[in-house]
């Protein structure tokens, strides 16, 4: 989009020259000008504003080989998304207006204050015409806003219309009154499509017809452009735009949509022009599509285009799902449908309502907590960690579900967590290091739970052979690396319930990190996990209907650090109650049992008997979907503070080398068999050749194949 080249502007002008800009424009039939024009004032494209720069977009994450494959959809040309009804639609020549005060101020503009535009223009009610054999298929734009007081005039300056009656005629035939002229509905013709295209390079255009409804177009001229112009797709442009409004103009909500707000610009066009905030039957009245949260009050994005609705800033829509549920993607689908269609169709409440038992609710009734849990598209973890982790959802309008990212477990409540340094023994921590503890020639104390060896290589990976202890462990469900409770906490909750035998407990290899009463420095080669996400990740939703999911945007190599699995830290039995109340009912995670020392200790108490809960706290990798035996991720649990192994931190990582845009998955160790316990009640699409959820006959069939 560029700035209009002076020389057009001068030739639309020219009709004009010697005029005063004073003087009224007046209403006329016209046969050879494209549209109907009364009003004009357009939005300036070319603004600081709008050309603000992209600080970020998720594609900016990708290693510069990689930036291509992250548009899945959406790759059809601009031009053949736009069928014959939209095209005729633009072609419509319908200018936006920016300020009304301005507009009152300037002359030879015709747009006044509401009043007189009603009595002026023909922009009422939506009502019934006849239709004839030679009027159009479509609607006909009736009025038109124009860029400037130059309008389309004819060369005795009359603003000129084409197809529809001029509004004043049409006014004049609403109030029943016979000053004018009749008008002529036989007249009418289709509008012709890309006249307007060719006059003017960019600008944002309203057309309004007879039937009530209003169109936005934005057109913009690639003849006048720039040599290297190509045409962007329109999901490239919304995405863009969309982004571009979330950061710069601080819009937080991410459910921010830019063909909403052009539903906006239309519905509140025609609110002004009709004056529909004064209509007496609720039940018709055009609901107002509105971004769903207008966090700021004023964004700046609104300010561009000054739709200027007093209650604008009042209202959000949120839609009240059939399952209780809070959501207002419903209604912004309602109206991308639309406008995916190439309409702008207006939702009446009743019709909303059928479909999605909506509601609307004032902005001031959202809590701030619920206003904490909308998630920045840029960094769903909110600064939490040390690198940003974008979102993106190239499927649907959806947006990740609400939850707290923390960075780091904390405890719900009985969780028996003691961090003490006195608990710290000696042989727990090395007081007497300096530096890089892997650089030392003697392994020190905290090299003792892995062989007197260190986990990790100097460039922080995890090293070959200890990886694949810990993979054949995990992946291996032989006898030798389970061990079985006498009394298992896991089954000491469901006191009602028979008792199951103990299923037993992964025999785990732990890493032992340097911590604080270590001597060494916070970059030790020890410290990998304490220190946290380093690699670029992006949460997605996924195609194969397994919900968000988590990808990485560079390529990983085997063994690497990805993220801990985090969230509120809880005893059995709490997470068990969390469950019978229901409370994980719309929840997707899975508590993730803390058991890896369960079996070494008899009178294990109640409250050590731990789990990890993600659903209401948590961190990126409750996003992370499960993969059945060959996922690329595995989990290892990593002391640190506490040297007693009944809590220590889940820490996932790469199973092998990950190519980028790679989802990321772990095995979580789902007995898909076992419909008892809690979170196991997903089919699973994780397409693994060893996929434990197949049917025994394909299951076996498919492992004979692959051995
Ligand atoms: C820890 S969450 C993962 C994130 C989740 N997909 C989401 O949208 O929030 C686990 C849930 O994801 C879904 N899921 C994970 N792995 C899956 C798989 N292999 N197939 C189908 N659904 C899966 C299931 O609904 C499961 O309960």
């Amino acid at each position: 989009m560029h700035d209009e080249p002076r020389p057009l502007k001068r030739s639309r002008l020219r009709g004009r020259e010697g005029q005063t800009s004073s003087s009224p424009p007046k209403v006329v039939q016209d046969a050879t000008s494209p549209a109907a024009l009364v009003v004009d004032r357009r939005v300036d494209l070319s603004s600081p504003r709008a050309s603000m720069p992209r600080l970020f977009s998720p594609s900016n994450w990708l290693e510069p080989d990689m930036r291509q494959p992250l548009g899945v959809k959406g790759k059809e040309p601009l031009s053949s998304q736009v069928g014959p009804t939209d095209r005729r639609a633009s072609n419509a020549s319908v200018y936006l207006s920016k300020k009304r005060k301005e507009r009152m101020a300037e002359p030879g503009i015709l747009l006044l204050p509401k009043q007189k535009v009603l009595s002026i223009h023909a922009l009422l009610k939506p009502k019934d015409e006849p239709f004839t054999d030679v009027m159009p298929q479509y609607e006909v734009p009736i009025a038109v806003i124009h860029p400037d007081s130059s309008g389309k005039e004819d060369s005795s300056g009359q603003v000129v219309s084409k197809q529809g009656p001029p509004a004043s005629e049409s006014v004049a035939r609403e109030n029943g009154s016979n000053d004018g002229p009749a008008p002529s509905t036989e007249t009418m013709t289709p509008c012709e499509p890309a006249t307007v295209l060719k006059e003017s390079p960019s600008k944002l255009e309203i057309a309004s017809s007879s039937m009530g409804k209003v169109k936005v177009s934005l057109s913009c001229d690639s003849v006048l452009g720039r040599p290297d112009f190509h045409m962007p797709s329109i999901d490239e442009l919304l995405q863009s735009l969309e982004e571009k409004c979330l950061r710069s103009y601080k819009i937080i909500d991410p459910n921010f949509s830019v063909k909403n707000l052009m539903k906006d610009v239309c519905e509140t066009f025609l609110e002004l022009a009709t004056d529909r905030s004064n209509e007496s039957q609720p039940q018709e009245r055009i609901m107002n599509i509105r971004p769903a949260i207008d966090i700021l009050k004023k964004s700046a994005a609104r300010d561009a285009l000054d739709i200027g609705s007093k209650e604008y800033n009042n209202c959000i829509t949120v839609a009240n799902t059939s399952n209780g549920m809070t959501d207002e993607r419903c209604f912004a689908e309602a109206a991308n449908c639309c406008a995916a269609r190439g309409e702008v169709k207006e939702l009446r409440e009743s019709e909303v309502a059928d479909a999605f038992s909506l509601v609307v609710v004032q902005q001031n009734q959202l809590t701030p907590d619920e206003l904490r849990l909308l998630h920045d598209v840029n960094d769903i973890s909110k600064g939490e960690e040390r690198v940003e982790i974008p979102w993106i959802n190239e499927i649907s309008n959806n947006c990740p579900p609400s939850f707290h990212y923390i960075s780091q477990n904390q405890i719900f409540q009985n969780a028996h967590v003691i961090i003490s340094l006195s608990k710290i023994g000696e042989k727990d921590c090395c007081p007497t290091c300096f530096g890089d503890c892997l650089s030392s020639s003697i392994s020190c104390a905290c090299a003792h739970d892995t062989g007197l060896n260190f986990a990790y290589n100097s460039d922080g990976l995890i090293k070959e052979e200890f990886l694949e202890e810990c993979i054949s462990i995990s992946r291996d469900p032989q006898q030798q690396n389970l061990s079985f409770c006498q009394d298992c906490p896991a089954e000491r909750p469901k006191i009602d319930d028979i008792l199951e035998r103990c299923k037993g407990h992964l025999k785990r290899r732990y890493i032992k990190e340097c911590w604080s009463k270590c001597g060494c420095h916070k970059l030790c080669g020890n410290r990998v996990v304490q220190r946290g996400i380093s690699c670029k990740l992006q949460v997605f939703f996924t195609p194969e209907g397994k919900g968000w999911g988590l990808r990485t945007l560079q390529k990983l190599p085997k063994g690497a650090f990805i993220c801990e699995y985090v969230g509120e830290i809880l005893t059995n039995r709490e997470f068990f109650e969390r469950y019978i109340q229901g409370r994980h009912a719309e929840k997707l995670t899975h508590p993730v049992p803390l058991d890896a020392y369960w079996h070494l200790i008899d009178d294990l108490k109640e409250e050590e008997t731990l789990c990890l809960d993600a659903s209401f706290y948590g961190n990126v990798a409750r996003f992370i979907n499960h993969r059945c035996l060959d996922a690329n991720l595995i989990e290892i649990p990593v002391e640190m503070e506490t040297p007693e192994h009944h809590y220590y931190h889940l820490a996932l990582f790469t199973t092998r080398e990950v190519d980028a845009l790679e989802e990321l998955t772990w095995d979580y160790g789902v007995d898909f068999d076992d419909h008892g316990l809690p979170g196991k009640s997903f089919r699973c699409q994780c397409g693994s050749t060893f996929c434990r959820n197949i049917k025994r006959s394909s299951r076996s069939k498919s492992l004979s194949n692959a051995r």
